[in-house]
């Protein structure tokens, strides 16, 4: 299915405003029933590389933000504004593609949760997933979680659901529980439906460990479309898109996508520095080429439009 961005031009002569990402990413979750896949990103380089080869939409990974922002694990590091700042800038390179934004518990009660999903949406964030852990959360794929109350859980989503209605958003809430590693499959299900209730328009258990829970969970949600996270070598099998479909869900992330290669790559760079003397990359790899590849020719165009030569002889 192909959705345009909605920009016409108005009687005014200005360009009428594009369809906001999260109209966009809520309309493809309720008009289509394909499924979305969205490569986790880190940083402004990542998002456009996943930009350049194409998706339904990009995924901002707390962990790979704590860890290229901060440099620390995913235990809870990351501040509302770290994560709204990173998440805005990312979802600003291209506004026509959605952007989903781990926004872990909401950052505190129901008022810092009302602060959460009004800041991520007046930062063009299409949709956002809060969970149940307790404010110092670790990592869903780590050993010795531990969840709030199931109230407290529905009071975080209800919050969130009448700050999206006050604002006339379509931010896409998403309900990600982590009850089964703590309370098991029937209290993490009871979670989610009850997360419905408050307002949530997509549910996200954390931590599948079959495929018999993976079936079981988008069937006891319908119609609500269910996330898949993707994390590779965690507590979930390393399933296809295709088996994902086959299994029910919606959407599905991939966290670990850019990280792992990064890691690997960039490691074995440095450490042939240290044992060559040299970096040995690609001889294609040009400082334009890392321009071009963030954005030199939307920037020229700028200039150019804008009457300037700056970036003529580039
Ligand atoms: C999805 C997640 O919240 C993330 O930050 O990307 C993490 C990924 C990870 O650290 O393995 C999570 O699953 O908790």
């Amino acid at each position: 299915m192909t959705y345009t961005n909605g920009a016409s031009n108005g009687t005014n002569g200005h360009a009428a405003s594009p369809t906001p990402a999260a109209t966009r990413l809520r309309k493809m979750l309720t008009e289509g029933n394909e499924l979305l896949v969205l490569p986790g990103v880190y940083d402004g380089f990542t998002a456009r590389i996943a930009l350049e080869v194409g998706f339904d939409g990009l995924y901002m990974t707390g962990a790979g933000t704590c860890a290229s922002k901060l440099g620390q694990p995913d235990l809870g590091f990351a501040s509302l504004n770290d994560m709204r700042e990173h998440a805005e800038m990312i979802a600003n390179l291209d506004p026509s593609v959605p952007l989903i934004a781990d926004a872990d518990t909401g950052y505190g009660g129901p008022n810092m949760v009302a602060r959460t999903v009004a800041q991520y949406h007046r930062s063009g964030v299409a949709g956002l997933h809060i969970e149940d852990q307790i404010q110092t959360k670790r990592c869903g794929h780590l050993g010795g979680k531990e969840v709030v109350d199931v109230d407290t859980f529905q009071q975080r989503i209800s919050a969130a659901a009448a700050t999206r209605k006050k604002l006339n958003s379509d931010i896409v809430i998403i309900a990600r529980t982590d009850a089964l590693q703590t309370d098991g499959f029937e209290e993490a299900i009871r979670r989610l439906k009850a997360a419905v209730t408050a307002g949530a328009d997509v549910a996200f258990l954390e931590g599948i460990n079959n495929e018999q829970e993976a079936r079981e969970v988008c069937r006891a949600l319908a119609p609500t479309p269910v996330l898949l996270n993707m994390v590779e070598n965690g507590a979930t099998p390393s399933w296809s898109v295709a088996q994902a479909k086959d299994m029910g869900f919606r959407i599905i992330i991939y966290p670990f996508a850019a990280l792992a290669p990064a890691y690997e790559a960039i490691r074995s760079t440095y450490k042939r520095i240290k044992e060559t003397g040299v970096t040995d990359i690609d001889p294609t790899f040009t400082p334009k080429k890392l321009f071009t590849i963030v954005g030199l020719k939307e920037a020229t165009a700028v200039d150019v439009a804008a009457g300037g030569q700056l970036y003529g002889k580039v």
